[in-house]
């Protein structure tokens, strides 16, 4: 299967191309999106400030929390609201400014995946496919030889004939992922795609949309609330708090280098980042007179954690418990993260933090314990 290469957007209002607008298929500039005031309610800035660049062939998630502005934020994308500020360019066309019927065209190069899966509960799986074919006024054949090899990329194609009540909720994001892949859209959103399934099942669909991706060089835009859907599948991120992107950037320099607090609290269960109980049931932000205080180590790449710290306590003489800690690795990069306590005694604690630097290891203070 080949994605469509021609761009069905209106010629008069394509925007020239800068070097870098070239390079992304989508990309927000200064986006605002304000809901006016009603009779019982004040007016909702939903999103305010937005720059963001999604490059061809590339998965990019945005995660927030509930009411942060996502669903906004994806809907802008294929036209569903306008923007009150700024533009939303669209392989090389700024939505915003067109009219109903160029719109149309533009929404059939995006396809959208939904977190409820939005089936038909009438139509078969292969009808539920090819029903945005239908509409589109194709011809039989055609949704034939197009339906019937998405469906075998889904791994459905035994159940082609099967309605969506027969179907388990990993089946039935599987129709939604082909029926979104139907009319061969250069861009995919996804809406909480994987919410309502189970990690299991959340992993196989995850696997599914890296394929498509590689495969077809199909752009992903996501929204989730899960750190794991990022990590599993995402190449670049933002973080997305109150209607403004706090932070974004590549996934292993995020995930591995936090900068704002929404971020470290969406990470706070990740592997490595979780506090040991034992921990967690004691730190204080006060120092505790003669107690420790508690600090995190992230090693990125190639690292030897052991070594580091006995110089710590060698060249130092200074004392390291270790309370916790992991190896992992984000898209083939390996990284530590190990939680250590250092005596509260005045001086250890700015020397070993400047003897880590040194040596190129990000820190962190958490707080203290006794
Ligand atoms: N049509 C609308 N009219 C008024 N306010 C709206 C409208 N749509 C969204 N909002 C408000 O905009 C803010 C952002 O909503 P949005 O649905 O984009 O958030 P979200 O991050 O997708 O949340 P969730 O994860 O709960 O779906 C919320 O305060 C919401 O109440």
């Amino acid at each position: 299967m080949t994605v469509n290469a021609h761009s069905p957007i209106a010629a008069d209002a394509a925007i020239p191309a800068s070097d870098e607008a070239e390079d992304a298929i989508i990309r927000f500039e200064g986006v605002a999106k304000s809901f006016p005031a009603r009779k019982s309610s004040a007016a909702v800035h939903a999103l305010a400030g937005i720059d963001l660049a999604v490059p061809r062939s590339s998965v990019v998630g945005v995660i927030g929390r509930s009411g942060a502005g996502k669903s906004t934020l994806i809907r802008l994308v294929n036209g569903l609201e306008k923007p009150t500020a700024g533009r939303v360019i669209v392989d090389g066309t700024d939505v915003a400014g067109l009219g109903e019927g160029a719109l149309r065209s533009v929404r059939r190069s995006i396809g959208m995946v939904f977190q409820h899966f939005n089936l038909l509960s009438s139509r078969t799986v292969f009808d539920n496919v090819a029903l945005p074919l239908e509409i589109a006024g194709t011809d039989a054949a055609t949704i034939k030889a197009r339906v019937t090899p998405l469906l075998d990329l889904v791994g459905l194609a035994d159940k082609r004939g099967r309605y969506p009540a027969e179907l388990s909720g990993g089946q039935k994001q599987r129709v939604g992922i082909a029926r979104a892949l139907a009319t061969q859209p250069k861009v995919l959103l996804s809406d909480e795609a994987t919410s309502a399934l189970d990690p299991e099942t959340t992993r196989s669909i995850l696997d599914l949309l890296g394929t498509i991706n590689r495969e077809l060089g199909l752009t992903i835009l996501l929204i989730t609330h899960e750190m794991a859907v990022i990590r599993a599948i995402a190449q670049r991120v933002a973080v997305l708090d109150a209607g403004r992107i706090v932070e974004q950037g590549d996934v292993f320099d995020l995930f591995t280098r936090p900068q704002h607090e929404t971020t470290r609290s969406f990470l706070a269960a990740e592997s490595g980042r979780e506090l040991p109980a034992f921990v967690a049931d004691q730190i204080q932000a006060e120092p505790i007179p003669g107690g420790q205080v508690v600090v995190r180590i992230v090693f990125r790449g190639p690292f030897a954690t052991h070594p580091v710290l006995s110089q710590v306590t060698r060249e130092l003489g200074i004392d390291v418990n270790i309370l916790g800690g992991a190896v992992d690795s984000i898209a083939g990069r390996p990284f530590g993260t190990l939680i250590v306590g250092l005596p509260n005694d005045g001086t250890s604690l700015d020397k070993a933090l400047a003897f880590l630097k040194e040596r190129d290891l990000d820190t962190e203070v958490l707080g203290h314990v006794a």
